[in-house]
């Protein structure tokens, strides 16, 4: 007797628990949303003064290695940026890549913009993408450093936006939200509904509660904070996840760090297959650095919340039935993600209009509604990262060693500095 009223009040205690939480993710959900629609594609000035006196100049390092989807399309917009002093400088692993003949040819298009091509990548540590930056990153000639990932596309004005949120006060890296350039087709709608609905709705409430959440596929940094470790840049190729480390780093200096008003426009045409192992790939990551934070992640997730809700409320007020809960639970979910993906759209822009009907919006969430947990899930289950024919191992804290690599720096052999 004295037993099953513990219990009932055990479940008592935790349904009120889950009733609170649901409604603390909602109202975050709710803010975010609100942030985002207030915040993205905001256009900024530059004060009088700060033209006055000249705009910093930016070295853009691009990492590369083979061909990616629209690599032609996505490395022009960099060509044509609307900021009046910057260099390109594009990170080959060897001279024969494939992208080497693409970049050759922009550079011919457009021969008033300053850029290189460099083709040896400097081995410092087990991070393929360190290595192969750290060519450029020697010979940038300018303070502030774009780290900017092959696949990424970048609107004309979206330079200065990153240029003026680090001149704001004690910034020290500014970083654009993943999301997805909006092209027609399923995959696409996938890759938008991923990042523009469960991605973003961690990823800004995160940045809003000043946890450091950082991607690095597009980051500016002021060079000289990174340049106070002995190896600079190098120091975190022991990491694989270079871009976590280097935000910490900087807010460790005393910087804060901020988000661009124009999100990342990654390419999104790939096979969901991929996106997926890329997800899996992050979610490793994550759980060796901060391994709370999958848990929190899971039942942050449409699923794992309504599941939670259906038991909750029909435990509290008996005459709800559960099956209705969880539907009204996904339902609500739904709009709150069709309003997060709208809000990271540039609605008075270029995206004014979805290029895709409700149905198959509806298709593409719920392919992503299911993938998140599985990814979470089976991203426990492995202990080994594979990252473009490399395999990993992480440790608790993050520090990386390579298991083996098929695809070895070409240079890495003939080259002095290696
Ligand atoms: C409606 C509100 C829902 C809030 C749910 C918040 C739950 C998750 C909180 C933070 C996770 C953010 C994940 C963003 C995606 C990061 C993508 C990624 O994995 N990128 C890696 C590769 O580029 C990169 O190396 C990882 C960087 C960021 C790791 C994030 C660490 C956050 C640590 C937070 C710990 C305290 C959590 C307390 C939250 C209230
Ligand atoms: O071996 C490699 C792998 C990758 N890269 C470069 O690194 C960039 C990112 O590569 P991918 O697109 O494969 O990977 P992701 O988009 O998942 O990267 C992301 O996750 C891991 C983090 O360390 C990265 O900072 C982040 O950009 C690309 O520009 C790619 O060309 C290398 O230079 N060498």
């Amino acid at each position: 007797m004295l037993h099953s009223s513990y219990l009932h009040y055990a479940q008592l205690a935790a349904a009120l628990f889950v009733v609170a939480m649901l409604a603390v993710l909602l109202t975050a959900y709710i803010l975010a949303i609100i942030w985002a629609r207030v915040y993205f594609y905001r256009r900024v000035n530059f004060s009088p003064d700060m033209l006055e006196a000249g705009l910093p100049g930016v070295s853009i390092i691009k990492p590369l290695v083979g061909i990616d989807r629209n690599v032609y399309a996505n490395l022009e917009t960099f060509f044509t940026l609307q900021y009046p002093k910057y260099e390109l400088l594009f990170c080959l692993e060897s001279d024969s890549d494939s992208a080497r003949m693409v970049i050759e040819t922009l550079m011919e298009k457009y021969p008033a913009v300053e850029a290189r091509l460099l083709c040896s990548p400097i081995l410092c540590g087990v991070n393929p993408k360190i290595n192969n930056m750290m060519q450029g990153y020697q010979t940038a000639k300018h303070q502030l450093v774009l780290i900017s990932d092959s696949g990424v596309k970048m609107r004309p004005e979206a330079l200065a936006d990153m240029v003026w949120c680090i001149n704001q006060k004690d910034v020290g890296l500014v970083h654009q939200m993943p999301f997805v350039d909006q092209r027609p087709g399923f995959r696409s709608l996938v890759h938008s509904a991923y990042f523009g609905c469960s991605h973003a709705k961690s990823y800004i409430s995160a940045n809003c509660l000043g946890i450091t959440c950082c991607t690095g596929m597009s980051c500016l940094f002021r060079r000289q904070v990174v340049d106070k470790l002995p190896s600079g840049l190098a120091y975190f190729g022991r990491y694989l996840a270079e871009d976590f480390f280097l935000a910490q780093h900087i807010q460790s200096r005393g910087y804060r760090v901020s988000v661009s008003h124009y999100p990342a426009l990654q390419d999104g045409t790939g096979e969901v297959r991929f996106l997926q192992r890329r997800l899996i790939r992050w979610a490793q990551l994550r759980t060796a650095m901060v391994p709370h934070i999958i848990l929190l992640e899971l039942i942050a997730e449409c699923l794992a919340a309504g599941l939670l809700g259906a038991w909750a409320l029909p435990f509290l007020f008996p005459s709800l039935n559960p099956c209705a809960c969880f539907l009204i639970h996904c339902l609500t979910w739904l709009l709150a993600d069709y309003a997060m993906l709208r809000s990271c759209m540039d609605t008075a822009g270029v995206d004014e209009k979805p290029q895709f009907g409700r149905v198959e919006f509806v298709c593409a969430w719920l392919l992503c509604v299911g993938m998140t947990p599985l990814n979470l899930l089976v991203s426990l289950s492995r202990s080994e990262i594979v990252w473009r024919n490399r395999r990993f191992r992480l440790s608790w804290g993050g520090a990386t060693h390579e298991v083996s690599s098929q695809q070895k720096l070409t240079n890495a052999s003939s080259k002095p500095t290696l």
